[in-house]
């Protein structure tokens, strides 16, 4: 039952602003579903893919690049329509029109249609997450004695930790929650052969070394471009927890998405949530966990950006002339960290490289700052593999582009 036909139970009659309430409520779901349903009907019948109409920041946007779509088409072709447009495309534009028919209803209209799939995969790796706390807080014991070997180490481990979180998106099951159920520490070695590009070697050089090198009071700051909530939210903000704590960073950056988007990913709302409930578990490494990222956030040292460039359909070579201000933003990082597969699609513009073609070549011109793609594979596209490694893989393991079983950490910028 959805959260609001639940809360329609009948009202004693002293109540009635709370029944007018309700009825709204309810009328407003009738409509975000008759919406909906339209919206599936488009989809599975190809119908042509048509403007958006209610005003949101982002609609003029949305709608000229629709008419650049259009103007690609010749004029036989006509409009562009579900089945034969590009994939990253249509997909964006799949959740903004699920997001429009949210709008569209109030008052249900900031409504999250998957927080509740994302709160599941939360709960059911409870496990795993009270284990990835417990790591962190007994490495912080002792982060101030580890020499420079140890600390590398550690500092690989949670990038990995980071990586195989990115499994645990939503997107790809309909919903249907993949939780992290054991403990991924214990797996590290295990996964170790399916990372295809491993560029971590570069992370470490380039944050010690500024760290040496930086003067007293001078930033070193990591961004990192969030995926999805849950478990993969998790890892993400012990890792960057890590990089404070062993002053390989000085500032932390993310950035989430202003809309509900691919199921799983973070919005503010999710990222706030997930802060609360870490910090009100009641287990003591984790709510430990929980009490220094609030406060890291009280004090500046973790900021959260909301930019709406994240949910539109643009590769992000498009970002300097689309969101100037947001490129403007990243350029100030020391290093940028870009989780998941939909932010690898857009990095390389989801189109059909050669494996062998650099990553370099397949940014196309995005390089506000050096960068680093962390990712699970789960959509048919690698650059920057060794001559025969993607043949080899396609012999050995036909679907190793779409499981999600391999990862990279690939890396862009001067050394
Ligand atoms: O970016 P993420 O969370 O790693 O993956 C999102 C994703 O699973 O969603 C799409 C399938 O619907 C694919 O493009 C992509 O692989
Ligand atoms: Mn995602």
């Amino acid at each position: 039952m959805s959260p609001l036909a639940a809360a329609a139970r009948p009202a004693p009659d002293s109540d009635r602003p709370c029944r007018t309430f309700l009825a709204k409520g309810m009328e407003a779901e009738k409509k975000a579903i008759s919406l909906l349903s339209k919206l599936r009907n488009e989809l599975q019948t190809d119908k042509p893919i048509i403007p958006l109409v209610e005003k949101f920041a982002d609609t003029d946007i949305w709608n000229q690049y629709l008419e650049h779509q259009q103007s690609l088409l010749s004029e036989s072709d006509g409009k562009p329509r579900w089945f034969y447009s590009p994939w990253l495309f249509v997909e964006c534009y799949m959740y903004r029109r699920i997001h429009e028919a949210v709008i569209q209803s109030p008052p249900i209209d900031d409504f999250d249609v998957f927080k509740e799939s994302k709160e599941q995969n939360f709960f059911e790796s409870q496990e795993s997450i009270i284990a990835l706390g417990t790591h962190l807080q007994e490495l912080l014991k002792t982060i101030e004695d580890l020499d420079e070997n140890n600390l590398k180490n550690e500092f690989f481990k949670l990038l990995q930790i980071s990586l195989w979180g990115n499994k645990c998106d939503l997107s790809l099951s309909s919903g249907n929650t993949i939780s992290q159920k054991t403990n991924i520490i214990n797996s590290l070695e295990h996964f170790r052969p399916f990372i295809l590009v491993n560029d971590m070697e570069h992370l470490w050089s380039l944050l010690s070394n500024r760290k040496k090198t930086r003067g007293k009071g001078t930033v070193s700051r990591v961004d990192i471009v969030l995926d999805n909530s849950g478990f993969e939210l998790v890892t993400d903000l012990i890792l960057a927890d890590f990089l404070l704590s062993s002053k390989l960073a000085t500032e932390v950056h993310f950035y989430g998405k202003t809309i509900p988007w691919f199921v799983s990913d973070t919005t503010i709302h999710d990222f706030n949530w997930l802060i609360e409930q870490v910090k009100h578990s009641n287990h003591k490494h984790l709510s430990k966990c929980g009490v220094d990222w609030e406060n890291y956030i009280k004090m500046g040292r973790w900021v959260y950006h909301d930019h709406i460039f994240w949910t539109l359909p643009h590769e992000f070579c498009a970002m300097s002339q689309v969101a100037p201000d947001l490129y403007a933003e990243l350029q100030k990082a020391h290093l940028i960290l870009f989780k998941g597969d939909l932010n690898y699609r857009k990095l390389t513009g989801d189109r059909k490289w050669e494996f062998t073609i650099p990553f370099h070549q397949a940014l196309n011109g995005f390089h506000p700052a050096p960068l680093c793609s962390i990712r699970t594979l789960k959509a048919e596209i690698q650059v920057g593999l060794q001559p025969g490694q993607g043949e080899q893989l396609t012999a050995s393991d036909p679907n190793w582009l779409t499981t999600g079983k391999y990862g990279v950490f690939q890396f862009d910028g001067p050394l």
